[in-house]
């Protein structure tokens, strides 16, 4: 495969693969490294995953993963609030394709509780992670073609509170108008100092608007993965 024209800024590690099952299985080995390694010093990991359709393949091969899956604190990064028979529910995802095999032992923290809307059952939610510890083990993020990452999208007027330093919640509402759910997100404070943070892509037009987000980084209102374009940052894609 020729190798994409793209340069990452110096501390970011390109992880480049010819094909979407290729990278899923290096980002599988990776993440399972580092809870391996975890679940050594600590008695419990966290992993935090995004929805979407990029990660099913990453899914598949991370369940097959001899861990030990009951230490594992597994929660989404995102959730439409929907419910969880919905196809759009990111809950739904996880469930069937990464809480599977060896990782069905897994401990699941649901974003997606009871209300009408996310403001509704935002008590609840942080009730449900209330236990997690931050910093957060391992975080995978997607990204959106408008920039967005996570739930914490571009036009949410609740933006500007999730994405700041501090911000005291480690979740939030998001009620995009561009979309057609309204979202629950992990804010900027709880995501921000993940032990290991990827972000996964696949597609050409996502290494475009990659490209894009490095090219003005300080601009974060207008995509808000530019946060997380960091040293450290694991950037997994293939076409
Ligand atoms: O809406 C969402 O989309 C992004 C990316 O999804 P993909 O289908 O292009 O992989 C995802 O990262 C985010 O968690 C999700 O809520």
């Amino acid at each position: 495969m020729k190798t994409p024209d793209i340069q990452l800024p110096e501390g970011m590690l390109p992880r480049f693969g010819e094909t979407p099952e290729q990278v899923a299985v290096a980002l599988a080995d990776a993440v399972a490294e580092v809870l391996e390694t975890r679940l050594a010093q600590a008695p419990r990991a966290s992993l935090v995953v995004s929805g979407g359709s990029t990660p099913l393949p990453f899914f598949k091969a991370l369940s097959e993963k001899a861990l030990d899956w009951q230490r594992v604190d597994i929660l989404l990064a995102d959730e439409r609030w929907v419910a969880e028979d919905d196809p759009a529910s990111n809950t739904q995802l996880v469930k069937a394709h990464l809480l599977q095999g060896k990782a069905a032992a897994a401990n699941y923290l649901s974003l997606k509780q009871q209300g009408a809307t996310p403001l509704e059952g935002l008590a609840a939610v942080k009730a449900e992670l209330a236990d997690l510890a931050l910093p957060l083990d391992v975080l995978i993020l997607g990204m959106g073609n408008d920039g967005h990452t996570a739930s914490l999208f571009p036009d949410a007027p609740e933006l500007a509170e999730a994405i700041s330093a501090d911000c005291p919640n480690r979740v939030a509402a998001a009620t995009p108008p561009s979309q057609s759910q309204q979202r629950i997100t992990l804010t900027w404070p709880a995501l921000k100092d993940a032990r290991f943070t990827a972000l996964h892509l696949k597609g050409q037009d996502k290494l475009e608007t990659l490209e894009q987000a490095l090219a003005n980084p300080s601009d974060v209102m207008a995509m808000p993965v530019r946060a997380f374009l960091q040293p450290g940052l694991n950037v997994f894609w293939s076409p």
